[in-house]
C-alpha cells in the first residue's frame, strides 16, 4: 500500500517507521498542505499535522479520491463539513481523537460504566486529561470523546473545562513535562470514588492504530470511525 504522510513531527516520524516494518511504501512525507502532485499517487493518507491545517489538508485530499486517516485534534468544529465533502466526492475519511487499541476499549468500558451509574445517584463525574507541554489544544481529542461517550449515556448535557457542576461534566486538562497521554474518568460519591485510567507509555500505540486503521479503508467509501475498524 502507497501510504503519504501528511504531517511529519513527532507522531509522522513514527508512523512512517511502522508503516515500512508492515512493507507498505511511503510516498510522501509532507509538512505543509499537500497537492494532487505531492500525493504521489498514495493509495490512502494519513494526516497528523495541526488543528489550523488539518481542515486544508484533508478538503485536498478527499478532492483527489484519496482516502483519509485523520488523528490532528483540536479542529473538530469543521468536521461535519469534511464527512460531507467525504460522502459527496465518493471517498473514505476516518477521524480518530485517539488510535491506540486500548483507549479505544476504554472508550466501550466509559460507556458502559456511565449506563450503569445512571441506577445510582450518588457519584459525579469528573475527567481529567495531562498531556506534555506542547500540546496546542486543550481538552485532547480524547477527553472530548470520553466527554461525549458520557454524555450520550448519562444525566451530564455538556462539558466544560475545570471542576464539575450540576449538569456540566468538567475535564482538567493539565500539561506536564513530557507525558504523552492520561486519562481518567472519576466518579466520586461522598464515601468512596470509582476511577478509571489510561496511561501511554510513549507514542507507538497512537502509531500502529493509525497504520491499521489505514490497511482497513482502503477501497471502502464513507465517513468510519474505530469503531467500525476494530468491531466494537
Ligand atoms: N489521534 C491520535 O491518536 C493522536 C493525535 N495526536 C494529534 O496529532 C497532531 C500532531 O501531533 P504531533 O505529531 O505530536 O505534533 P508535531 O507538532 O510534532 O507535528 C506536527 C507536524 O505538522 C507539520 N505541519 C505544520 N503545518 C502543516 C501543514 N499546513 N500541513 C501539513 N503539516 C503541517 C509540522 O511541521 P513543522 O514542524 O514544520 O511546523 C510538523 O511536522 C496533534 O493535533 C495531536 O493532538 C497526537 C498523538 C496521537
Ligand atoms: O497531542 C497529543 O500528544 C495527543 N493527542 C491526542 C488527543 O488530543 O487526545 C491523543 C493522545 O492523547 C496524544
Amino acid at each position: 500500500m502507497k501510504i503519504a504522510l501528511v504531517g511529519y513531527g513527532k507522531m509522522g516520524k513514527i508512523i512512517d517507521e511502522i508503516s515500512q516494518n508492515r512493507r507498505h511504501e511511503v510516498v510522501a512525507r509532507l509538512k505543509e498542505t499537500p497537492t494532487k502532485e505531492s500525493l504521489n499517487d498514495a493509495d490512502v493518507v494519513i494526516e497528523f499535522s495541526n488543528p489550523e491545517a488539518a481542515f486544508e489538508n484533508i478538503k485536498v485530499c478527499l478532492e483527489n479520491k484519496i482516502p483519509v486517516i485523520c488523528g490532528t485534534t483540536g479542529w473538530l468544529d469543521k468536521k461535519t463539513e469534511i464527512e460531507r465533502i467525504a460522502v459527496e466526492q465518493n471517498s473514505a475519511f476516518l477521524y480518530g481523537s485517539n488510535f491506540s487499541l486500548g483507549v479505544n476499549l476504554f472508550f466501550a468500558l466509559n460507556e458502559k460504566l456511565a449506563k450503569l451509574m445512571n441506577n445510582v445517584d450518588e457519584y459525579q463525574c469528573q475527567l481529567e486529561e495531562i498531556h506534555h507541554i506542547h500540546k496546542k489544544d486543550a481538552p485532547s481529542g480524547t477527553a472530548i470523546s470520553i466527554a461525549e461517550g458520557i454524555i450520550e449515556n448519562s444525566k451530564y448535557e455538556a462539558w466544560k473545562l475545570g471542576e464539575t457542576k450540576d449538569k456540566e461534566l468538567g475535564i482538567f486538562a493539565i500539561r506536564e513535562d513530557e507525558v504523552p497521554g492520561t486519562h481518567s474518568v472519576f466518579y466520586r460519591s461522598e464515601v468512596d470514588e470509582i476511577e478509571i485510567k489510561h496511561t501511554a507509555f510513549n507514542r507507538n500505540g497512537f502509531a500502529l492504530g493509525a497504520v491499521i486503521a489505514a490497511e482497513w479503508i482502503v477501497g471502502k467509501q464513507g465517513v468510519f470511525s474505530m469503531k467500525d475498524v476494530l468491531g466494537l
